[in-house]
């Protein structure tokens, strides 16, 4: 089984062509918990599998969590699969792949650069603070497409952050009862009128990753509509770099919501785990 190992910001995946391997759809969720445990295997934070479309597409990416579950969508892991693509002659370098939560649209810009136009908000709810154990969080809750991939948009001071109670806050906001599909946790602080850190616990991961690209424009969306950052692009400093989110809105309602940064080829190579039974 051939494979890519690729990463986007730090948000780390392993991609295989499906449309070439045949496999049937119900062993991808087993394979994927194998062959993303570090350590032990290859080690991601998830693997993504390109079939056939089911509509007029390029592609269908399947993207599956560390732990094994299905994930509506992963921005980083669609720029990466979209590279992918391209880089082994499937598509052009304009691309459009379906998802869970909708179809994509996609450009290699140039070299590593990749552009992607993400799944719409189709909630957004600014002011959805929450109270855990007596803390109160200024949040808000942001799903990307439909069925949405759910976000929730967490105020805290990152640069000041005690990293186990910042996990403890994570995991536990992570399964907050009012996110009925729970929710990946995006953690940010303002850093000027144009850019914010953010760091994101997710969901499937259960731990923070390097990145989160649908996690990083969920936040860039909230916080332009929240007044927090003006303009219409805006830089997300992320544990394993940056990434860049464009919204195009009229008022409250985003018309087009992009995200762009670079990708990484890491390896690619040939699955040989003996563990692995297929
Ligand atoms: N890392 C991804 C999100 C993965 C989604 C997953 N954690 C889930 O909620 O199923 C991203 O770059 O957008």
């Amino acid at each position: 089984m051939d494979f890519y190992k690729m990463q986007g910001a730090g948000n780390d995946f392993i991609i295989i062509n499906n449309m070439k391997l045949n496999i049937p759809v119900y062993k991808l969720p087993s394979i994927a918990k194998k062959l993303c445990q570090r350590k032990l295997s290859i080690g991601a934070d998830g693997f993504m599998v390109v079939d056939y479309p089911e509509g007029d597409a390029d592609f269908k990416m399947r993207f599956f969590n560390r732990d094994g579950s299905e994930g509506e969508m992963c921005g980083n892991g669609a720029r990466c699969i979209s590279r992918y693509a391209y880089v082994n002659n499937l598509v052009g370098k304009k691309m459009t792949f379906e998802t869970g939560a909708g179809i994509i649209h996609s450009e290699v810009i140039e070299g590593r650069l990749v552009k992607v136009l993400l799944n719409k908000p189709e909630v957004i709810k600014l002011d959805n603070d929450i109270e855990i154990d007596g803390i109160k969080y200024e949040c808000s809750y942001i799903e990307l497409g439909n069925p949405g991939l759910p976000h929730a948009v967490v105020k805290y001071d990152l640069q000041q952050a005690d990293e186990s109670k910042l996990r403890e806050a994570g995991k536990k906001i992570r399964y907050y009862e009012g996110f009925p599909k729970g929710a990946n946790v995006n953690f940010f602080e303002v850093m000027d009128k144009n850019s914010a850190l953010v760091k994101t616990y997710e969901r499937g991961v259960e731990d923070f990753t390097l990145a989160c690209g649908t996690g990083s424009a969920s936040t860039a969306v909230a916080l332009m509509l929240k007044g927090y950052l003006t303009g219409d692009r805006a830089k997300i400093v992320v544990d394993g770099g940056e990434l860049f989110v464009e919204v195009e809105r009229t008022n409250n309602n985003v018309d087009n919501l992009y995200l762009i940064g670079t990708t990484n080829i890491v390896a690619i190579g040939e699955v040989k785990d003996e563990d692995l039974i297929i």
